[in-house]
């Protein structure tokens, strides 16, 4: 449920539209939708869809959507942060919704469009990932961490990102204290160097990443993140050169 302690000042309200939050109690199926901090100034949205893993279907992005809207809008929240629960932030897109959707219907219908909003949020979005997280980075179609500002993973996320192209925006990779069994998993990294094209820049603050990166790798000295490169070690402090950067918003 969405709590509003104080209502939207029309001064901050977007374009002077007036702003439309949800009424108290405002009830979301596959969303957990809060404000937390002593401010009650951080959006925090949970996905809530345990029996499917928080894949993300159709009702779901909607209602993200909704939330984003609501914490865009609100001249209380200073930043929001999506994240899942224990075992999963999200089994990626819902395969048995899609499983019998035609070409057509998907070219016509505009498949995921509507996944794209919360890379247009103007606040930053934390996505807080814990557990199963497959594809999350997939390019194209990167499902919504992607679209985030700023990643944190936790020790328990099994998969590590594969980051390519279209992030829309600025993109934070932050993992913390992920483990060198993840990140030994990780040599699916690969292109890397297309993560957010206006800027990149990645923190990386978890132990064990010297030690995660195998010697072998290291005498073949690619850098972190070339084609088939696979290991890891800590990000050098240059970050590889972008080829074709676009220019920000
Ligand atoms: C962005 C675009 C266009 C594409 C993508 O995102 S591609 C990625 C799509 N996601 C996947 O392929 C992941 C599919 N899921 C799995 O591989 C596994 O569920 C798992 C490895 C994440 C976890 O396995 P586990 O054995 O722990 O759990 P399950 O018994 O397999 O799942 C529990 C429950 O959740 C349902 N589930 C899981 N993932 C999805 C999904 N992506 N879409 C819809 N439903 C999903 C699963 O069917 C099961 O529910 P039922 O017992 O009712 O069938």
């Amino acid at each position: 449920y969405y709590t509003r302690s104080i209502p939207c000042s029309p001064a901050h309200c977007c374009n002077d539209v007036p702003v439309s939050l949800p009424p108290a109690g405002t009830q979301f199926q596959y969303l957990v939708v809060e404000k937390k901090g002593a401010k009650q100034n951080v959006g925090v949205i949970q996905l809530n869809r345990p029996k499917a893993l928080n894949a993300l279907c159709d009702g779901l992005m909607n209602e993200m959507n909704q939330a984003l809207d609501f914490f865009e809008k609100d001249p209380d929240v200073g930043a929001i942060v999506i994240t899942g629960s224990e075992k999963a932030f999200a089994a990626g897109a819902d395969i048995k919704e899609m499983q019998n959707r035609t070409f057509q219907e998907c070219y016509g219908g505009s498949f995921l469009a509507h996944w794209n909003r919360v890379s247009l949020v103007r606040k930053p979005v934390i996505a807080a990932v814990n557990g199963y997280a497959p594809r999350m980075f997939l390019g194209k179609y990167c499902t919504m961490v992607n679209f985030c500002v700023i990643v944190s993973a936790s020790s328990r996320q099994t998969q590590m990102p594969v980051l390519t192209g279209n992030c829309g925006s600025l993109n934070i990779l932050f993992m913390q204290r992920a483990n060198g069994k993840c990140l030994s998993q990780s040599s699916r990294i690969n292109s890397i160097q297309t993560l957010a094209p206006s800027l990149q820049l990645w923190l990386w603050s978890f132990l064990g990443v010297e030690s995660a990166y195998s010697e072998a790798e290291k005498k073949k000295d690619r850098p972190w993140g070339s084609e088939g490169g696979g290991g890891i070690r800590a990000y050098p402090l240059q970050p590889p050169a972008v080829s074709t950067p676009s220019p920000l918003p």
